[in-house]
């Protein structure tokens, strides 16, 4: 009888040789690029002569800088601009697919491959982002790589890397109302740290993860790099089956018979070795909502900013560095911070399903006077939907902006930026100083429906009074 986990399974599949180093070099069977991480290694490639290997298993599409309301070309930004052409160029020259702007399928790299069905159960992806562990929650080993990796990837089709341990951790229970997967989330890296995953895979387990829709998986999934694994997934079930069933890229006929067969194969068996096991109760997770600098840095909307003496020394120099920058006081109550900006978007939530629970509470209701609130959705083929569902109708009449798909605010490469210390009640993964585009900016992180109750209130606001 086998007793692997998914992530050793996959590992062992994908394996070439062990290097001299010790180092495993690994078979990459997708490789997703986008514009800001690829430029370099498709210039370091054309240094050394070299082609893409596997043209076919790489997917492209632009994300970062694209604008999310004027896309006329050239863009005003001219660095923007030269990125945009970088890809392009590349993409062409090498017979990369590349889903550019206005194709119906771009938008945030990943958003687009789960939503085409090109992410799936057992493979390794790779791609020059962190937030590539987001396609985890298909059973997928997939991690974010460096400009350098990308070179070698896009060479080679494999990677040099040491294996990582796996952490199972377990969340049993149903989630209370207003409570959602970024809750969770924020939750497990509050109580394990922004460091408690290094040289760690997450493997997700548990009945609240079971429950959860592939899209709320893959929200947990996304932020498994906050906690500081490179790596979070989830064993694929019939939940993930069903996603995946006719999607673009999806296996069609016989082939979808084999394939959910031997993706069944490679789930962790019942008595597979971890090398550490957490338990948290879905009942004690609080709608969530970061007071600092990093995303370990949370507290349920009804408690108060925590005070150093209350937290544990190793995590009180950071704290003094975030109340100073965040401009707010150790014991007082995070619930009616007032804000300025409300950002709903991102590969954290800026998927259908967050969009749809957002409406459900704007609906009917006014953004705060003095707020700018605006949505931005993950992909071309998310905002699409949306429209066809009226929710852009529903976000507009409330007094939201609703934009073209693109990582926008998330991280502010492209227009949409905070100025001065304007404070964000943001959907997206990072709160880092800076991190919104603006250099004293102040971030707080949150769900999607916990960003529409701050911006009706025009502070932050528990969710759970709309319900
Ligand atoms: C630009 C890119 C390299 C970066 C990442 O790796 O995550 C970005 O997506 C982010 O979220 O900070
Ligand atoms: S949405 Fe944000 S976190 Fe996701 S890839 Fe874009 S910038 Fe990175």
């Amino acid at each position: 009888m086998s007793t692997g986990t998914l992530f050793d399974k996959v590992w062992d599949l994908h394996t070439v040789r062990i290097l001299p180093s010790g180092q495993t070099q690994l078979f990459i069977g997708l490789h997703l690029i986008h514009e800001v991480t690829s430029p370099q290694a498709f210039a370091m490639l054309r240094d050394r002569k070299l082609k893409v290997l596997f043209p076919d298993r790489t997917v492209a599409t632009v994300d970062h800088i694209v604008p999310t309301e004027n896309q006329h070309r050239p863009f005003v930004d001219d660095l923007a601009e030269e990125m945009m052409r970088a890809i392009e160029t590349n993409a062409k020259d090498n017979n990369i697919p590349f889903y550019n702007i206005g194709s119906g399928n771009q938008g945030i790299v990943h958003v687009i491959a789960p939503e085409q069905g090109l992410t799936q159960p057992g493979m390794t992806i790779a791609c020059g982002d962190s937030h590539t562990s987001t396609h985890g929650a298909f059973g997928a080993i997939a991690f974010g790589i460096g400009t350098s990796q990308v070179r070698d990837v896009l060479a080679t089709q494999t990677l040099a890397l040491s294996k990582l341990k796996v952490r199972k951790i377990e969340v049993n229970g149903t989630l209370p109302p207003g409570v959602y997967a970024k809750d969770v989330v924020l939750h497990i890296i509050r109580k394990l740290g922004v460091k408690g995953g290094v040289g760690y895979a997450y493997e997700y387990a548990g009945t609240t993860f079971e429950a959860m829709s592939m899209e709320e998986r893959m929200t947990v999934c996304n932020m498994a790099i906050e906690g500081g694994a490179r790596c979070g997934y989830i064993n694929p079930d019939e939940v993930t089956f069903e996603y995946l069933k006719g999607r673009d890229f999806s296996p069609k006929g016989q082939d979808w018979d084999k394939a959910v067969e031997w993706w069944k194969s490679i789930r962790s068996d019942a008595n597979a070795q971890y090398d550490d096991v957490v338990v948290f109760d879905a009942g004690e997770i609080e709608p969530t909502v970061t007071w600092g600098i990093t995303p370990g840095q949370g507290i349920g909307v009804t408690e108060v900013v925590p005070t150093p003496e209350s937290l544990p020394e190793g995590d009180r120099f950071i704290a003094q560095e975030a109340y100073e920058y965040m401009q707010l006081k150790p014991g007082s109550p995070i619930m009616g911070t007032p804000v300025d900006v409300c950002f709903i978007g991102s590969c954290t939530n800026g998927r259908i399903s967050d969009l749809r629970e957002a409406a459900k509470f704007a609906q009917g209701r006014q953004v705060a006077s003095g707020v700018k609130a605006f949505v931005v959705p993950g992909s071309e083929r998310v905002k699409q939907q949306a429209e066809a569902e009226g929710l852009d109708k529903i976000f507009t009449q409330a007094g939201f902006e609703w934009r073209e798909a693109g990582c926008s605010m998330c991280l502010a490469m492209n227009p949409d930026k905070l100025v001065g210390d304007q404070i964000s009640a943001s959907s997206s993964n990072r709160n880092f100083k800076g991190r919104q585009g603006s250099s004293t900016g102040r971030t707080l992180l949150m769900s999607p429906a916990m960003v529409v109750a701050a911006a009706v209130n025009g502070k932050v606001s528990d969710v759970r009074q709309f319900i």
